[in-house]
């Protein structure tokens, strides 16, 4: 790590970016325009004899036009999209892309899409939106990362590279090599784990968000960073949780995104980095694992349903909680990232989609397995992480700026998951 490089390099795009449009002015300054003015109180002169004004006027204009076009090819870079899909995100609040995001353009070549690299990838929501975008942007034009070893199927699927998001100088060699645009940056140590192990969460979480935040700055990414209903606490309002109000969380988690969530802000005011940020519920996936977090009990009870028919849950049967089937999820996330920066009107959004609680929960499924039996054993450190959290989000701003909605509520989360886990079980058993 180099922090004081880095805050040398950051230092000096700040510079540079304040140091612009006096830049431009001098430019303007001694533009023949300027010149002209004072020229009108010249006496007539013949045609020949303007020839080298008319030259410097030419030359004046033949450099501002590389200027602009210089400029024009920076912000391409910054939000890389073909003239095709320009037109379909600039009109997002109508168009829906599909969970499978086949929805892209025949006609932009891979060079046209971004370059995307996913940090984190490994976890429970990595391979899940890697598919989605490598659909959209094609597969060799996203990279999952991670600092664990990928299964098979994971790593013969597309582009895999060991990333520890701790390594500066390795994340900005990869950034560079790979001529990455966006940066989905996934790595965290989760609400659970992080109560019992502090020092590491406060190192994956903020020392690593600020080497993803630096690098992005440096070379121009657009970069997307998950927060979530942890971070809010006790003295939020919590039913529903506005998506401006206190924020006083009380487990590391939170707290270090919260840190993200302003770190990200400040970033984009004070040096123009696009960040983009959603704060998730509580995500169910049936194929990917949870890891390590206070909702893991609601992806846990469906495999013990279909397994085993009983479930031992850790919270109390009243822990209402805002949760998120993972399509709906993923596809958020690349609506955001697709959004254009002018409907962003903020650049961190709540996303809703419904709330439960484990009774509630477990009486769903018991319509599809009557014979499901759940038992309460509480943890009471999850318990007092999830007492803090909000009951449900309230996300009218991301309905509005970029047309948010969910498709999944409680009855086809668990039809679907039910149907996902044993249709795996069955292709499990067929081998
Ligand atoms: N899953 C949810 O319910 C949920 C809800 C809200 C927000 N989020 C956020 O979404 C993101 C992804 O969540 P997830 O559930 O996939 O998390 P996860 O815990 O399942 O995966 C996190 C990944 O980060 C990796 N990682 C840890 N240290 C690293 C390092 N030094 N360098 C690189 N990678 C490292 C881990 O190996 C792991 O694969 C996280 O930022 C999380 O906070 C998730
Ligand atoms: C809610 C979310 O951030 C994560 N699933 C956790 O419980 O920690």
């Amino acid at each position: 790590m180099d922090p004081q490089g880095k805050l040398v390099r950051i230092q000096k795009l700040g510079m540079l970016e304040a140091g612009s449009p006096s830049l431009s002015r001098a430019v303007l300054s001694q533009s023949p325009g300027r010149r002209a003015s004072s020229s009108t109180t010249r006496p007539n002169v013949d045609a020949s004899s303007q020839t080298p004004a008319a030259f410097r006027t030419l030359r004046w204009c033949m450099m501002l036009v590389m200027q602009l076009l210089k400029s024009a090819v920076r912000h391409a870079g910054s939000r890389p999209q073909c003239g095709v899909e320009r037109l379909i995100s600039s009109s997002s609040h109508h168009h829906r892309i599909s969970a499978s995001g086949r929805t892209h353009p025949s006609s932009c070549t891979d060079a046209d899409h971004p370059k995307v690299l996913i940090t984190g990838g490994l976890g429970q929501l990595g391979v899940g939106l890697a598919k989605l975008l490598r659909r959209r942007f094609g597969k060799n034009n996203v990279i999952l990362s991670d600092i664990k070893k990928p299964p098979t199927d994971v790593y013969l699927n597309g582009p895999f590279i060991f990333s520890d998001i701790l390594d500066y100088k390795n994340l900005r060699e990869i950034v560079v090599n790979n001529n990455i645009s966006w940066l989905v940056h996934y790595s965290a140590v989760l609400s659970a784990v992080g109560e019992s192990n502090v020092a590491l969460a406060k190192e994956v979480n903020i020392t690593g968000l600020h080497n993803i935040l630096d690098i992005a700055t440096e070379h121009g990414l657009r970069v997307f960073v998950p927060s979530t209903i942890g971070a809010f606490g006790p003295s939020s309002p919590k039913d529903p949780t506005p998506d401006l109000c206190v924020q006083r969380p009380r487990t590391i988690y939170g707290v270090s995104k919260v840190h993200a969530e302003l770190m990200g802000e400040y970033y984009h005011h004070r040096y123009g980095l696009d960040f983009r940020c959603l704060r998730y519920p509580g995500i169910i996936s049936a194929d990917s694992q949870p890891g390590g977090g206070t909702t893991d009990y609601a992806v846990q009870i469906f495999h013990a349903a279909v397994k085993t028919g009983c479930f031992e849950c850790n919270l109390r049967s009243d822990t209402r909680l805002p949760m998120m089937y993972i399509d709906d999820c993923l596809r958020a996330t690349l609506e955001i990232l697709e959004a254009p920066a002018d409907t962003l009107i903020s650049r961190t959004y709540n996303i809703n989609a419904m709330s439960f609680t484990p009774h509630s929960l477990t009486q769903e499924i018991q319509k599809v397995l009557p014979d499901l039996k759940v038992t309460y054993n509480v943890d009471p450190v999850r318990q007092a992480i999830a007492d803090g959290w909000p009951m449900a989000l309230e996300d009218s701003a991301a309905r509005r700026d970029w047309g948010w909605k969910h498709e999944y509520d409680l009855p086809e989360l668990v039809q679907t998951m039910l149907t996902h886990i044993n249709t795996g079980n069955q292709v499990a058993q067929a081998y």
